[in-house]
């Protein structure tokens, strides 16, 4: 029994297109959701009409997983309407995924953006497939007319229908698209084939990354000298090489250089791509050997996780092992330094034991600057006992000592400030010798 308007209940609109309304319904049998398209056939031709039947038909022969499924057609005649029953794809358009994404400076990633590409080709595959000798061509590939289930699975739509509005009829008049994938060969009013569609496709493609078509103007004889021109710019930086090579050949004006379906899918990087992504597909279903493939999947990025902490930590010991080799070399430095030192302080004492005089000694005085009585003293050590420990003992309090200027064979000067400075002495400008 055909299926009537009473067995669905309408939901909600979802959107107006430029065929029809779009709203989303419930099949009161058993509940499931779908949407109709509402489209008004009053200004059609009858053979129009009769052409938009045939083809609604033709559509529910169309099965496959990247298809949206039509269930059915209702035509109420007294409002002159028709209903067109299909799956509800609850992901959206991409159209509306472009606009999110510029809209929020975002963009999709590079595996997704392989998703799309091959999944659009398995379903262009399906439509090019020959019925009677003759391909079902798309016609209308573009952003708003490719699908997302719920897992965001291309269902590509519109299939089919865009041939019948978009022929020389009254209705395809009201098209009102901007044919920013129009391809060369429309441009020059040939006929559209198989390859029109792939040109489509990788203008899709290229909008999808870029998240702008690859030709665009501000009017339509400016856009058509640029596709007829073929040059647009590369994708941004983050898509690899490969997509960008993969979705210029589709963009390529001369039709024989562009692949066919075939050959896009036979190309070996798209055929890795689609086994990783039906492994993925595989991996989320909840059967025992999809849960064994899970775990595999799991040891081997805990595997790779331990490589790269292994990795990290060799790193770290490497830069240890540098670290203490400069302090090493440091220190050695150190050293040296102190034995020079040393051996200055050492020649110094020798000159002044040569000294037969009083003059051995120096007069130390504490600094002016020390206001305590009992501190302003004058201190006298002897040059040999020219060490901190002594120092220490003859200023109490304070590591501050004032050289005098004797006869001493131990003059003040810049040489000696250098050697004390090292070996453990500062001599300020003011000649005040302090004991770090
Ligand atoms: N099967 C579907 N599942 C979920 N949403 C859908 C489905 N088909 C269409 N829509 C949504 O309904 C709205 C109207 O779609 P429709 O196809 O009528 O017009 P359009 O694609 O926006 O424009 P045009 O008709 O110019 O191509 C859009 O927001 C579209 O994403």
């Amino acid at each position: 029994m055909p299926a009537s308007l009473d067995d669905f209940q309408v939901i909600s609109t979802i959107g107006t297109g430029s065929y029809g309304t779009c709203k989303k319904i419930c099949r009161k049998k058993d509940g499931k959701i779908l949407v109709w398209k509402e489209m008004e056939y009053g200004s059609m031709t009858e053979a129009e009409k009769q052409m938009l039947v045939s083809e609604v038909n033709l559509l529910r022969e169309l099965h496959h997983q990247h298809i949206v499924k039509y269930y059915d057609r209702i035509i109420d005649r007294t409002k002159a309407m028709i209903y067109i029953i299909m799956e509800y794809c609850e992901g959206g358009d991409l159209a509306t995924l472009i606009a999110a994404n510029k809209k929020n400076g975002e963009s999709i990633t590079e595996d997704f953006a392989w998703k799309i590409l091959i999944q659009t080709t398995l379903a262009l595959k399906e439509c090019h497939r020959r019925k009677n000798g003759q391909a079902v061509l798309h016609r209308d590939l573009k952003p708003a007319n490719v699908f997302l289930d719920k897992d965001s699975n291309v269902k590509l739509g519109d299939f089919g229908l865009a041939r019948v509005l978009h022929s020389e009829s009254s209705f395809a008049q009201t098209y009102v698209g901007t044919p920013y994938y129009m391809s060369p060969e429309l441009v020059n009013n040939l006929s559209y084939n198989e390859k029109s569609d792939i040109w489509a496709l990788g203008c899709m493609m290229y909008e999808l990354c870029a998240l702008s078509p690859p030709f665009t103007a501000s009017n339509q004889s400016e856009l058509n000298r640029k596709i007829r021109l073929g040059d647009f710019p590369r994708l941004p930086l983050k898509y690899s090489i490969e997509l960008d090579m993969i979705i210029r050949k589709m963009i390529q004006v001369e039709v024989s250089q562009r692949p066919s379906i075939g050959s896009i899918l036979a190309d070996p990087l798209v055929q890795k791509r689609r086994e990783a992504l039906e492994c993925n597909v595989v991996s989320t279903r909840t059967n025992s050997s999809d849960n064994e493939k899970h775990d595999l999947d799991n040891i081997e990025k805990l595997r790779n996780n331990l490589i790269a902490k292994m990795r990290q930590l060799e790193l770290k010991e490497k830069e240890l092992e540098s670290r203490e080799k400069s302090v090493a070399l440091r220190e050695k430095i150190a050293e040296e330094k102190l034995k020079r030192a040393m051996s200055l302080l050492d020649q110094v004492r020798h000159r002044d034991d040569y000294s037969t005089t009083s003059q051995t000694a120096v007069k130390v005085t504490l600094p002016d600057n020390l206001s305590d009585a009992s501190l302003k003293r004058q201190v006298t050590f002897h040059p040999q006992l020219f060490d901190k420990e002594n120092l220490r003992q003859k200023i109490p309090h304070t590591g501050l000592v004032k050289p005098l200027q004797t006869k001493s064979a131990l003059p003040y000067n810049k040489s000696l400030e250098n050697q004390l400075g090292f070996a453990g002495y500062n001599i300020t400008h003011n000649n005040l010798l302090h004991v770090r």
